[in-house]
């Protein structure tokens, strides 16, 4: 039997009309949402993604801010530019674009962004906020996508044994506390796990976000799970490249019952998501939750 595709590119569509729906309501306190991004350097991937990003953002009826930076920017330069931001009143959600160059202190320079415009929920307090299940927080994208399609298959995950492979801050701990949220029981898995495989065949749900090219197997899955694949890498393949994730579609595609693909799974959620989180922002800068 082959698992049921979850179309990411179809439902982050559906979740940017209802978004530009709800930025038109909120036009009636007399504003419009605005969201900056930072991006340092040439990194084409970056460059690609940033553009993607502001393209929806004026889509969704927001105002869209860019800052292109040098790869040779300074520390203090970009400390005073995230603080410029912090002190805009147009600005309701702020994105350093990731990866940052290496003479960059990312953890200080996302730890600068004010709490209540980090729209990508990078920010200590945001990451407490979300540990602690208070309803202020802005979360993670990427991981607040991989709940929405695990839900558009299964609405009610409660009791599910969820696997998470990776433990980094943007994925893999975010996604462990929304998991939570949805009680489910949830393991992170890492590079030191032991019998990661046996594991992962005691899972309902594996998210794959470890950043190792189809490294999840078929015989890892057990008949039926939820596999949610974040993984982008791109590989050389057949004297051209591939976009690949984290797990053997083919091989996976036959035991679980859904699976998200890559491209066109989780990669387009993580867009909506960060204009949903705009929306958040400027709704609670304004006092104006309801709307
Ligand atoms: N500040 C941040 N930096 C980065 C984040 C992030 O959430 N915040 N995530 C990634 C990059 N990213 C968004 O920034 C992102 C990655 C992938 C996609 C996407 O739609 N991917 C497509 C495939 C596109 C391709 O061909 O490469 C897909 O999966 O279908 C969107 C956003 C790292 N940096
Ligand atoms: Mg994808």
């Amino acid at each position: 039997m082959s698992a049921r595709i979850i179309d990411g590119k179809a439902i982050a569509a559906g979740l940017r009309a209802e978004l530009k729906e709800k930025v038109e309501a909120f036009g009636k306190t007399g504003r419009t949402p605005g969201l900056a991004v930072v991006l340092v350097g040439n990194d084409p991937a970056s460059a690609v993604y940033v553009r993607a990003k502001a393209r929806q953002t004026v889509d969704a009826g927001m105002q869209s801010f860019e800052h292109r930076l040098p790869e040779v920017v300074s520390q203090d330069q970009l400390m005073r530019l995230v603080e410029t931001l912090n002190d805009d009143f147009a600005v309701d959600g702020i994105l350093v674009q990731l990866p940052l160059p290496p003479h960059i202190d990312a953890t200080a320079l996302l730890s600068a962004v004010d709490p209540a415009k980090d729209v990508d929920g990078f920010h200590p307090i945001n990451a407490g906020r979300l540990a602690t299940g208070d309803t202020r927080a802005l979360s993670p994208c990427t991981p607040l996508g991989c709940i929405h399609l695990l839900k558009s298959v299964e609405p009610d995950l409660t009791g599910a044994h969820a696997v998470v492979l990776g433990r980094s801050n943007i994925v893999g701990k975010p996604l462990a506390q929304l998991l939570l949220g949805e009680n489910c029981t949830v393991t992170i898995a890492h590079s030191r796990t032991r019998d990661i495989a046996d594991l992962c065949r005691t899972a309902d749900v594996v998210v794959a976000a470890a950043g190792q090219p189809e490294m999840v197997r078929g015989d890892w899955i057990k008949r039926g799970a939820l596999v949610i694949d974040v993984g982008i890498n791109r590989i050389a393949r057949d004297g051209g490249y591939r976009l690949v994730g984290d797990v053997a579609f083919d091989e996976v595609c036959d035991r679980a019952g859904a699976i998200t693909p890559v491209p066109g799974g989780v990669g387009p959620m993580t867009i909506a998501y960060l204009l949903q989180n705009t929306l958040k922002a400027a709704r609670q800068r304004s006092g104006a939750a309801a709307i």
